[in-house]
C-alpha cells in the first residue's frame, strides 16, 4: 500500500495473508474470509500455482513477523479460478480457495459481507484498500498490515485514464487523480472494503494498475457484486 498507515489489531479481521511454500515460503497475495470454509482472492494470484498443497492461509495476523514455522495456518483443499479468466487486465480476476477444515471465528478472524447482486449503484464513500504490499514501486513486503482510504472513480473517468485498455462493467476503479495512495505489489487478491450504514462489504478485489499511486493511474479492482451468482454457485 502506498500512502497508507498501520492498521490496528482486529481492524480488518477478514484479511488473510496467502503464502506459498515452494523451496522456501513467502507472502504472495492478500485474500478475504467470506465464510468459515472459503477465501476470496484474485485469479492472477493462484494461476501457475494451482497445486492446493503449496498454499498456506494465515488468518488473524497483523504482522508478517507473527508468521514462523510454529504459526498455525489453514491448508487449501480446492482452488477454483473463474473459467473466463485470462489475465488481470482483461477481467474475471477472481478465485476461491476452499479451506481443508472450517475456521473458528474469533475477534481476529471474521468474514466480511458480500455485496448483493443488485448492489450495482450504491455509491460507497468510505472505502479502504488493505495489504502487506510494497509502499513504493521498488519496495518490499511490509510487516504491519497497511490501510489507505481510496475514493471511487467513475467508469468513464477510469476509461479515459486507461486508453489502451477496456474498462468494463465488472471492475471498479479507485484512487486519486493526484496519485499518492494506492495498492502496490503484494496487495493483490486483498479486499477493497467499504463501510455502508455500519456494515463492511467486500466491494472489490485488488487486481491491477499502471504503476503504484501514480497521478491519473487509478487502481483497478474486480467488482465483487458482479460475481454474486458465481460465488454462490461455486460455494454451495
Ligand atoms: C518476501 O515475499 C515477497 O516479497 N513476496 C511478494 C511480494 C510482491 C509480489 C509477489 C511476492 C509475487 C506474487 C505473484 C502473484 C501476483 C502478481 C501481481 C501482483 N500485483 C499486486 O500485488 C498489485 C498490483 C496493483 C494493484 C492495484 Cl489496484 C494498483 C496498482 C498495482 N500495481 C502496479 N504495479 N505494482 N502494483 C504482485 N505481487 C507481487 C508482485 Cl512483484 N506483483
Amino acid at each position: 500500500i502506498v500512502g497508507g498507515t498501520d492498521s490496528s489489531p482486529g481492524e480488518w479481521p477478514w484479511q488473510v495473508s496467502l503464502h506459498a511454500k515452494l523451496s522456501r515460503q513467502r507472502h504472495l497475495c492478500g485474500g478475504s474470509i467470506i465464510s468459515n470454509r472459503w477465501i476470496l482472492t484474485a485469479a492472477h494470484c493462484v494461476t501457475s500455482l494451482e497445486n492446493p498443497n503449496i498454499w498456506r492461509v494465515y488468518a488473524g495476523i497483523l504482522r508478517q513477523s507473527e508468521i514462523n514455522e510454529d504459526t498455525p495456518f489453514f491448508k487449501v483443499e480446492e482452488i477454483i479460478v473463474h473459467s473466463q479468466y485470462e489475465y488481470a487486465q482483461t477481467g474475471y480476476d477472481i478465485a476461491l480457495l476452499k479451506l481443508d477444515k472450517p475456521m473458528n471465528f474469533t475477534d481476529l478472524q471474521l468474514p466480511i459481507c458480500l455485496p448483493s447482486k443488485e448492489d450495482t449503484n450504491t455509491f460507497y464513500t468510505d472505502c479502504w484498500v488493505i495489504g502487506w504490499g510494497y509502499r513504493k514501486e521498488k519496495g518490499r513486503v511490509q510487516d504491519i498490515l497497511q490501510k489507505a482510504p481510496v475514493p471511487f472513480m467513475s467508469k468513464e473517468e477510469c476509461q479515459a485514464r486507461y486508453r489502451k485498455r477496456r474498462i468494463g462493467d465488472k471492475v471498479i476503479c479507485a484512487g486519486y487523480d493526484e496519485g499518492g495512495r494506492d495498492a502496490c505489489k503484494g496487495d493483490s487478491g486483498g479486499p477493497l472494503s467499504c463501510r455502508h450504514e455500519e456494515v463492511w462489504y467486500l466491494v472489490g478485489i485488488t487486481s491491477w494498475g499502471e504503476g503504484c499511486a501514480r497521478p491519473r493511474q487509478p487502481g483497478v479492482y474486480t467488482k465483487v457484486a458482479e460475481y454474486s451468482d458465481w460465488i454462490l454457485e461455486k460455494t454451495t
